[in-house]
């Protein structure tokens, strides 16, 4: 199986993780997408909400997509969530499945800072959604590694096709629709009462969630 991973911390999950997730699935014509939150994010604070919380959030939002599944595996380890770490176990685990870790262009220019992030290309393929207001610039250290490895979905499908396909390694280039939306503005925008905001990027079911736990109020 081809198996995409959307990893997050999800606090709380909203639009811009949904539709993107959503868009890879299609567009890399993938057999499952997980979305897979993380217990201790390892560039950030420790979350607002629990773990159980964030998880609960993804449960009532991936309700409204078919396509995706949850996993929870990084929920298990009391380490802080690398995401090498996790392909490793998958790898071990899933042998025959190929994986592509989907992120936002944000995480894909802060790469280099990520935990053995050079062996990622040995475990996945990389699959990168535009985000506003990021952009991979020539003088990241990663440049001139996404120059040799990027390839448009239409290209990394045809290489599987035709039998040039590598089981990982890529870096694929995903045209998504622009959602203008983070975390970090929904959690401000749930203190000062910006509901406009939130019914926008949020599924209902995960704000009346938000609401009945009393997350995000200060
Ligand atoms: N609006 C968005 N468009 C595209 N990708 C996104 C968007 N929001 C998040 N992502 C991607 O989803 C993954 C998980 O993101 P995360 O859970 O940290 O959400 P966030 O909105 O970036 O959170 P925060 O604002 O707290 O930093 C990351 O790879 C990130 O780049
Ligand atoms: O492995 C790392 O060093 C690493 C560093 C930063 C982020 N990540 C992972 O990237 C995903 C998005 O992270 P974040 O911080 O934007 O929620 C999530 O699965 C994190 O665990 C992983």
């Amino acid at each position: 199986m081809r198996i995409g991973i959307l990893g997050g911390t999800f606090d709380p999950v909203h639009y811009g993780h949904l539709r993107p997730a959503a868009e890879v699935w299609q567009q890399l014509q993938l057999d499952q997408l997980w979305l897979m939150p993380n217990n201790i994010p390892p560039h950030k604070q420790q979350a607002s909400a629990s773990a159980e919380q964030r998880l609960t959030m993804l449960q009532l939002a991936a309700a409204h997509f078919p396509q995706l599944t949850i996993n929870a595996v990084e929920l298990e380890r009391t380490t802080l969530s690398y995401s090498v770490t996790t392909l490793q176990q998958l790898r071990q685990k899933h042998p025959q499945d190929m994986f592509y870790f989907v992120m936002g262009t944000d995480s894909l220019v802060s790469l280099t800072s990520w935990q053995s992030w050079h062996e990622l290309f040995n475990l996945c393929h990389l699959v990168v959604c535009y985000r506003d207001g990021w952009q991979l610039q020539a003088d990241n250290p990663l440049y001139g590694e996404w120059q040799q490895r990027q390839l448009s979905p239409a290209q990394h499908l045809a290489n599987i096709r035709q039998g040039r396909g590598k089981n990982s390694g890529d870096i694929i280039m995903v045209d998504v629709a622009p959602q203008p939306y983070s975390s970090t503005a929904l959690r401000k925008a749930i203190a000062t009462d910006d509901w406009q905001l939130c019914k926008e990027a949020v599924p209902t079911e995960v704000l009346d969630y938000i609401l009945a736990q009393q997350l995000y109020r200060n």
